[in-house]
């Protein structure tokens, strides 16, 4: 098995609220909690769940826009936050991102040709005619003609201004690109345009995609492999075609459940989750999930699952629909069992 393009292993981040008063414990929104998954060069690994469970926040730690609290990233097997300047550069090459409004991350006073030729002129200065072929060239890769680098975001589309935003996160030929929601803020119709635009550019560049998304009908459509968060923890993860099959955690079938069915021959899952997510500041003990869940048994109400490997290759954290007793193969050492929130790399041709 080659050596995963990106590696995060045991990752969380807790956001302290205010400075406490008084000596009284200061609240922590857990954000993020121990989360652990891999994602081989050119796959696509989607992350889902509902509104507030971490997504966007494990975006932000694999971006460095924040600080985990603890946990590591790797690539190609180097941990960032070991890296130097130098190395720091040359990995923020590697990795962009696409981000869902894609107004307000443009420049409203840049062109769209300025746009997409920055971030290479951050890195090595551009003559007017290099910057302009480059630029041509880009708005090629995204299915728009040479003439639109002239235009300023406001005389662009929405759809547009997505494919613009794509560009300039091609423009250093990244390995990885982050796509937080990025096609949420589009009509259906475009929202199909671009995940295909995606699609294709990933097999002409081997590009990988962490894909952040709540709509699991985008997510079924791009995805090769899913990782399900609920409150700042992964529940399952696993290949894109086996989960929507047959969802193992009763919080997988419960979102499938709620989703709209584009497909009438499909049959809707029964499955009824009741009540509001919880808040992170203060989580349930136990399996998070186990208030709402229809499944739960006392062990839920106190315990933590792990993630347990499936036969199929998939891993799940759930006490009843996925015990530890049901690891496969010989029992976990205990080594094991803290590695096991670790995906097992899949591959995909
Ligand atoms: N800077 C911050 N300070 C404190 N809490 C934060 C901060 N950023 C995010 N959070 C909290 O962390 C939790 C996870 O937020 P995050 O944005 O990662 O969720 P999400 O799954 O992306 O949600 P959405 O789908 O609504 O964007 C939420 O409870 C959120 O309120």
């Amino acid at each position: 098995m080659s050596e995963p393009l990106l590696k995060v292993e045991n990752l969380t981040k807790h956001y302290a609220l205010g400075l406490g008063f008084l000596k009284k414990s200061i609240p922590v929104v857990r954000a993020v909690e121990d989360v652990s998954f891999s994602v081989q060069a050119g796959e696509t690994l989607c992350i889902v769940g509902e509104s507030g469970c971490g997504k966007s926040t494990i975006a932000r730690l694999l971006m460095r826009i924040v600080e985990p609290t603890s946990g590591r990233v790797l690539i190609d097997g180097t941990d960032i936050a070991g890296l130097k300047r130098k190395a720091l550069r040359a990995w923020r090459r590697r990795m962009q991102m696409v981000f869902q409004d894609p107004y307000s991350s443009l420049n409203p006073r840049l062109t769209a040709g300025q746009i997409i030729t920055e971030p290479v002129d951050n890195f090595e200065r551009l003559t007017r005619s290099q910057r302009k072929s480059l630029a041509a060239d880009l708005l090629g890769k995204v299915g728009m003609s040479a003439e639109m680098m002239h235009r300023l975001p406001s005389e662009l589309s929405g759809g547009q201004r997505q494919r613009l935003g794509i560009a300039r996160a091609l423009a250093l030929q990244p390995s990885l690109i982050i796509a937080d929601e990025a096609v949420s803020a589009l009509d259906v119709s475009v929202q199909a345009q671009i995940l295909n635009l995606l699609m294709d550019l990933q097999q002409q560049m081997g590009i990988a995609f962490i894909f952040v998304s709540h709509d699991l009908s985008v997510v079924e459509h791009i995805g090769h492999r899913v990782a399900v968060m609920y409150l700042g923890r992964i529940v399952e993860l696993a290949p894109c075609d086996a989960l929507f099959a047959k969802p193992v955690h009763p919080y997988t079938e419960a979102l499938i459940a709620a989703a709209p069915v584009p497909d009438p021959t499909r049959v809707r899952l029964e499955v009824p989750v009741e009540g509001e997510v919880p808040s992170p500041i203060n989580p349930p003990s136990g399996c998070a999930f186990h208030p709402r869940c229809p499944l739960a048994v006392e062990r839920c109400r106190l315990e933590v699952p792990l993630l347990v490997p499936m036969a199929d290759g998939r891993v799940v954290a759930c006490h009843v629909r996925a015990p530890a007793s049901h690891i496969p193969a010989e029992p976990p050492t205990a080594e094991k069992r803290s590695l096991a929130p670790v995906a097992q790399p899949h591959h995909f041709s």
